[in-house]
């Protein structure tokens, strides 16, 4: 059995798709009570992840584990998981209702919980809509309902705003806290911080499959610093005066300026005037949550190294700095008797702690201008992971007519609860 725990780990785990890495060596863990943001530009390798932690793909090394299992080790998981990984895969032309009464049956649980699932989800009013004359967003909203059938601890979802409007946006996101603040534990995954921004309580970085932040989003906000920017009579002397009061975090900006980080702006102009300097311009530059996220993420496709902050310096997080003790880190459950995938450490190298780094302001690293969270992104809608043993309906299957009522119904794999 499971431990009821409620706890998803993700200890160590890589997979690597011929000559792709795609995930490497990734290590987190994910409370209940919380929802926890997994982040990443396209291509980070979230998806992967997920997959991996669902079952459905198999890790080259590492493991997922939920409640203390593998997944496919949970019994019945969809009483446990439930996942949306794309919004898509509905047959046209059954019932948003019958839909759900199919995955009902197929997971054990009463039809009656098909027009539970409708409401929470707002979608109570097209239960006997043909899912084929579905928006995204109720598709999106339709996936959700699916995952939610079995009433399950834990919640995954990838990309889970796609799609929506709005208002379906901030639906969502009152629907998760809810969901995790009565205990359960929900992980989602985004591209853009600035979407799950008001959602999360703890994020998962990751960029090229490697964790760049794992801790709560608080800390990540806290750890932003400001850098002044400014113009000076005399450049030199005024980094000179700045070096000499112990103020070495200083760059060039492409356009003539002076960026000092880990200084306010009055400090830098009585410095400058002590110094005989004068200032024809200064201006403090307050990096956001975005840039931040930004700065942890960008360079996927460009830089050469695996993680730019990483470094022997240990100016921040995110890769263990190199001389990082291995903590003593996951056991397995008492009663544990899953079979780790060969080579499996049992005693990681590295096992991220909550908020156990600040994260970095390495200087330099601002990107020019404001970034900007783009539109939402086309595509991309997700799917139910069907529960196991599902079946789709034999062929000559009918949708039952409409005004047909719950109890009454013989059609279909959903008829019987
Ligand atoms: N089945 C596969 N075969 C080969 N490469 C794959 C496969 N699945 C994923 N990849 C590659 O693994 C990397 C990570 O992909 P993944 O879909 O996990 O990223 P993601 O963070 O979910 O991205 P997105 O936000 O675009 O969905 C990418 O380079 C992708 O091309």
């Amino acid at each position: 059995m499971h431990d009821g725990s409620g706890r998803i780990v993700v200890q160590n785990l890589t997979k690597q798709f011929g000559p792709v890495a795609a995930v490497q060596n990734l290590s987190f863990t994910v409370e209940p009570g919380s929802v926890t943001g997994f982040l990443g530009p396209n291509g980070a390798g979230k998806t992967t992840t997920l997959r991996m932690l669902l079952g459905l793909v198999t890790p080259t090394a590492g493991i997922g584990l939920i409640n203390g299992r593998p997944f496919h080790q949970l019994g019945n998981p969809a009483r446990v998981v439930g996942a949306v990984l794309e919004a898509q895969g509905f047959h046209p032309k059954r019932s948003a209702r019958n839909h759900l009464r199919v995955y009902a049956a197929a997971i054990g649980v009463p039809d009656a919980r098909a027009d539970q699932v409708l409401h929470l989800v707002g979608l109570g009013a097209a239960g006997d809509r043909r899912t084929g004359g579905f928006s995204l967003g109720m598709k999106q909203r339709l996936a959700l309902a699916t995952a939610l059938l079995g009433d399950p601890q834990v919640l995954v979802l990838d990309e889970p705003s796609n799609g929506l409007d709005p208002e379906g946006i901030a639906w969502l996101r009152t629907f998760l806290q809810s969901y995790a603040r009565s205990g359960r534990t929900v992980l989602i995954s985004s591209h853009l911080l600035a979407e799950v921004e008001q959602t999360v309580d703890q994020v998962v970085i990751v960029s090229r499959g490697q964790t760049m932040y794992y801790g709560p989003l608080d800390n990540l906000r806290d750890s932003q610093r400001s850098r002044v920017l400014v113009q000076p009579s005399d450049t030199s002397a005024l980094v000179a005066a700045l070096q000499a009061e112990g103020v070495t975090t200083i760059e060039q900006v492409p356009d003539g300026r002076i960026a000092v980080t880990g200084v306010e702006a009055r400090q830098v102009a009585d410095l400058a005037l002590k110094a005989g300097v004068s200032i024809y311009g200064i201006q403090e530059e307050k990096a956001d949550l975005e840039q931040l996220f930004f700065q942890l993420t960008n360079g996927q496709y460009t830089a050469s190294g695996p993680n730019q902050y990483a470094g022997p310096q240990g100016t921040g997080y995110y890769a263990p700095p190199q001389d990082y003790q291995q903590q003593p880190g996951y056991q397995p459950p008492p009663g544990y008797q899953g079979s780790p995938p060969q080579g499996f450490p049992q005693q990681a190298a590295y096992q991220p702690q909550p908020g156990q780094f600040p994260p970095p302001t390495p200087p330099g690293q601002y990107p020019p201008g404001q970034f900007q969270a783009g539109p939402y992104p086309p595509g991309q809608f997700q799917q139910p992971t069907p529960p196991p043993g599902y079946q789709d309906p034999p062929s000559g299957y009918q949708d039952p007519p409409s005004g047909y009522q719950q109890g009454q119904g013989q059609g279909g794999l959903g008829g019987g609860a």
